[in-house]
């Protein structure tokens, strides 16, 4: 492990111990580049503030051209580009054998980019994969996200070790919604019909992210900058959030799972503010992850489009890639940062509306549906015969579908 000269940083001494407590991985990995810890949190909050307030000025700006924007090229049906962009997913706990194999056997057909499953599934999903292009990624902390660090480790190691590519780490956003002191005693908002888990935690993040900010809905907008206004989140520094403590957990993972593994941020945007989307893709960047995803699924409404606006202008910002100013010099490896959107995409017009905000990646159980809609699109745009469905199955995370899905 290279270490710095100086006195060992908390990141560094949380990765020596990992690596002393799994040896044989100390020798798979040689030598580990630490990501140290960089700042304090009161430097971090800083940074972040800048971050915020540079890319909501220039959400406003695109927001003024008239859906211009964000205007990005879609990958056409035909050519198996826009197949490219889906990470074709089942997550449910309860999914078996049969629905992972078929999983795997649509991505093979279609061509999917991955297949996104638990860790248990990730052995399976490599063999059944071997011989094409399709790549297995992993949920790690899924789907909470409140996991100790020290597991997160654990499970993203193992998806490694077992063969996956690319790992969706979910955030451990009730860091930034400081859940535990909730600003308001009012009415929780309803747990989520699609996980009984749902706790009072997020029911009362939903609930305060849900309240107007300047007068408006938080999905829409106008943004607001903590700090910026009278009575914000957190203008005082013991009111910041422990943004080192985020840092930290997704540097760790970067060090020991390092690049070419994927790694993908999962914000879970339905239970942040503006704000602490843009918090959370700054720390994102910084840990040099490839991409900060909308959401899980399991929690709260999916991606919409405002967010991923959002993200998408602050991947740019933070890359030093927004044509409009330099950018944040926060990033270390130069590469741009991507957005995947997740959760509830289910038609060909969802997919597209994505892609076209600049996400460069779709999460979604409804792939072959959405690809069977794009070539009949595809062919009555041309005037031609039908091409017949290649396969009858769909939508996973659908009850309807029958035993084992
Ligand atoms: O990461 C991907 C999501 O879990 C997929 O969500 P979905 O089942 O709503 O398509």
């Amino acid at each position: 492990m290279s270490a710095s000269t100086s006195s060992p940083t908390e990141s560094e001494t949380y990765i020596r111990d990992f690596l002393a407590a799994n040896p044989s991985l100390d020798a798979e990995l040689g030598d580990v580049e630490v990501m140290t810890d960089r700042y304090t949190n009161k430097e971090w909050a800083e940074q972040i503030k800048e971050t915020q307030r540079k890319v909501l000025r220039e959400v406003e700006e695109r927001g003024k051209e008239d859906g211009k924007g964000w205007r990005y090229d879609v990958p056409a049906v035909g050519d198996g580009g826009l197949a490219k962009t889906m990470d074709h997913t089942v997550l449910k706990l309860d999914a078996g054998q049969a629905a992972i194999d078929g999983l795997c056997s649509e991505a093979r057909i279609e061509g999917f980019k991955s297949v996104c499953i638990r860790l248990p599934w990730v052995s399976r999903c490599i063999s059944n994969l071997k011989g094409t292009d399709v790549v297995v990624a992993c949920v790690v902390g899924f789907h909470e996200g409140t996991q100790d660090t020290y597991s997160k480790l654990r499970e993203a190691r193992a998806a490694v070790a077992a063969g996956a590519a690319e790992l969706d780490v979910v955030l451990n956003h009730s860091i930034l919604t400081k859940h535990n002191q909730p600003s308001s005693p009012s009415r929780p908002a309803a747990p989520s019909s699609r996980d009984s888990t749902a706790d009072t935690i997020t029911a009362a993040n939903t609930e305060a992210n849900a309240r107007p900010q300047n007068g408006t809905t938080a999905t829409e907008g106008p943004y607001s900058v903590p700090g910026s206004v009278p009575g914000s989140q957190y203008g005082e520094d013991e009111d910041i959030p422990d943004y080192s403590t985020i840092y930290k957990e997704l540097a760790s993972i970067r060090s020991l799972c390092p690049s070419p593994v994927i790694l993908k941020l999962i914000l879970e945007t339905s239970q942040l503010s503006d704000s602490q989307i843009l918090a959370a893709s700054h720390l994102a960047a910084a840990a040099n992850f490839d991409f900060i995803k909308t959401s899980t699924g399991f929690n709260g409404p999916g991606a919409t489009l405002p967010h991923v606006r959002l993200m998408v202008t602050a991947a740019e910002y933070l890359s030093s890639k927004t044509p409009r100013n330099k950018g944040s010099p926060v990033r270390g490896n130069g590469k741009l940062m991507k957005v995947k959107a997740s959760g509830g995409i289910r038609s060909l017009e969802d997919a597209r509306k994505m892609l076209e905000t600049g996400a460069q990646r779709l999460g979604t159980s409804s792939g072959v549906w959405i690809i069977q809609e794009g070539r009949r699109a595809s062919e009555s745009e041309k005037g031609g015969e039908e091409r017949p469905a290649g396969l009858k199955t769909r939508l996973y995370t659908d009850d309807s579908v029958g035993e084992g899905y």
